[in-house]
């Protein structure tokens, strides 16, 4: 193992964390046990920092950020902390986590349409919190009114007395996106933003994000199944697999070096459109869940690298090059 390295989070002029999830484990009631979601996921985002959370379906990626929000589904069990600004959001009560909802942390779905009224104008919807914390209505307009323009809206003035069947996809997505940071929180949660945008509109909105987070200095957790779309974006990456971290580092050393053979798979099987580039190769069989994993490594039933010890053993979080990752093989230097 290489120690002679400081994690970036260790360098001392790294910004304050705005979000700590640590060690967090999720159990869900399932009949009369408790199914395992979530195993030990610990990860930070600093102020002003993009970091991203990929990993195929089912790894646990929509549930730990919604932890960051409170927003578990109900008989939950967790142990551990998910810290926004160093509070604990698990222990907080309801008019504690109404007010990091209001305030501190926001959340844009992958569905704009799910997270408006149809029936309100999207001036109502995007005027409401600074009314609610007491902000004058003229003024509360004209602040929308900017936040619409900062995401590209043309017209601010007319897009507010539209209701939201009259925008397409993009453009609600970036009112969401608008109406999320209007209370200039810290954090900013985004569960698959892009996914249901066409390419040309999913590249746009990344822009947005992007500027934004250089602009305001917000924290930004970026989920994706797309390993190349968190590349564009984010300064660090976490990779999940069956509620598992399983490899954590610079998103510029990940694509370089990765250390785990899922974050290699994943590379491998994302189509790439430079001239030359290898064609996509998918990785074999399908992903498990934390409930389904077997003993060991959840991954090697599909690693074309495992050895006995993998299906033993579950292999520790350990550092590796600059980042960590969970694999036994990780310190041979295959070659991935
Ligand atoms: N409300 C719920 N009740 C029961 N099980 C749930 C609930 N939400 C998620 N799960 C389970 O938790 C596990 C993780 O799901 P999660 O949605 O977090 O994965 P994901 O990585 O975000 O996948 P996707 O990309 O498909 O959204 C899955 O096995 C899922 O079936």
């Amino acid at each position: 193992m290489n120690h002679s390295t400081p994690p970036p989070s260790a360098r001392p002029s790294a910004p304050p964390p705005v979000l700590e999830i640590d060690g967090l484990e999720l159990r869900l009631p399932a009949g009369r046990a408790a199914r395992p979601i979530l195993d030990g996921v610990s990860l930070t985002v600093r102020a002003g920092e993009t970091v991203g959370l990929v990993g195929e379906s089912g790894s646990g990626k929509s549930v730990a950020c919604r932890s960051v929000l409170g927003l578990l589904p109900k008989g939950s069990l967790t142990a551990g902390q998910v810290r926004v600004n160093g509070a604990d959001v698990l222990t907080m009560d309801r008019a504690r986590l109404a007010a990091l909802r209001a305030r501190e942390v926001a959340m844009v779905f992958q569905d704009p349409r799910a997270s408006v009224n149809p029936l309100r104008r999207v001036g109502d919807f995007l005027t409401e919190g600074l009314r609610a914390s007491g902000t004058p209505a003229a003024e509360a307009t004209a602040r929308a009114g900017e936040l619409l323009a900062a995401v590209g809206i043309r017209d601010p003035r007319g897009a507010l007395r539209r209701h939201p069947h009259q925008f397409s996809g993009g453009m609600l997505q970036r009112v969401v996106i608008a109406a999320a940071l209007a209370a200039e929180p810290a954090l900013l949660v985004a569960d698959e933003p892009t996914t249901a945008l066409d390419v040309t509109t999913q590249a746009e909105v990344i822009s947005i994000l992007a500027r934004l987070r250089a602009e305001r200095g917000t924290g930004m957790l970026f989920v994706t199944h797309d390993l190349e779309l968190a590349s564009a974006i984010c300064d660090r990456v976490y990779v999940m697999y069956a509620g598992r971290i399983v490899e954590t580092r610079s998103t510029g050393e990940l694509f370089d070096r990765p250390r785990h053979p899922y974050t290699a798979g994943l590379l491998a099987c994302t189509p790439r459109i430079e001239a030359g580039a290898p064609a996509p190769r998918p990785i074999p069989g399908r992903p498990v869940s934390l409930a389904e994993a077997p003993p060991g490594c959840a991954f090697a039933a599909r690693c074309a690298h495992a050895v006995a010890r993998c299906t033993e053993e579950t292999p520790a979080l350990a550092r590796h090059g600059e980042g960590l990752a969970a694999c036994h093989r990780a310190d041979e230097g295959i070659q991935l």
